[in-house]
């Protein structure tokens, strides 16, 4: 990486990202710390081949409204005064609003995420989904429905948008990461029924 960093949008086919790896790197430390500590974070369960087990994450749905997906409902919890400013840089750089996000809390490598695309109806068509990392760095991998992969790798106070038509088409996945040892949390903003 060169001496600028600042924001690149990446064209893909069938979507749009919009990457910046430095872009709360002074506030990084500081948000991390108080939400380690501020949210309550909590251990959901999943369905998976007949049997409920436990998410490998903790995790928080907090905004205005309770968030569906996996066919349960999330009430949502308010908005702690530090997660709202978030919300509001984030207005400004990607001009658009949010009305909720997705905490979660990736304890150690063994923490994941599965493949999965951010396509509930109440998103809306073409979703704008910002993402938010603070500590440990992660790998993050995309996938197009016709094979081409992406990867990234989500490093402490980087912010990765996912925009167009990409919900539709890719999907995306935090593998399991033998060598992370530290916590890793992250925040993707959403926005229901965006005009
Ligand atoms: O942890 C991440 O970077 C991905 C989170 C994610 O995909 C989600 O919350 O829907
Ligand atoms: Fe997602």
């Amino acid at each position: 990486m060169g001496l600028w960093s600042g924001p690149e949008w990446l064209a893909l086919n069938q979507g749009r990202l919009l990457w910046w790896p430095d872009a709360f790197r002074a506030e990084a430390d500081c948000w991390q710390a108080t939400l380690a500590h501020d949210i309550p974070w909590q251990q959901h369960r999943l369905r998976m081949f007949g049997q409920e087990v436990n998410e490998p994450r903790l995790s928080c749905w907090m905004g205005d409204w309770p968030y569906r997906y996996s066919g349960r409902e999330r009430r949502q919890v308010p908005w702690h005064p530090l997660v709202q400013a978030m919300a509001g840089r984030l207005e400004s750089i990607c001009g658009q609003s949010f009305d909720g996000v997705l905490l979660n809390c990736y304890r150690h490598g063994q923490d994941s995420m599965g493949w999965h695309a951010d396509d509930e109806p109440e998103l809306g068509p073409n979703p704008m989904i910002a993402s938010v990392s603070l500590g440990q760095p992660r790998r993050f991998l995309l996938r197009h429905e016709a094979g081409e992969q992406r990867e990234l790798l989500l490093e402490h106070g980087s912010l990765l948008v996912m925009a167009g038509e990409m919900q539709h088409h890719w999907r995306h996945a935090l593998p399991r990461m033998a060598r992370a040892e530290g916590v890793r949390i992250n925040l993707t903003f959403r926005r229901r029924n965006p005009g």
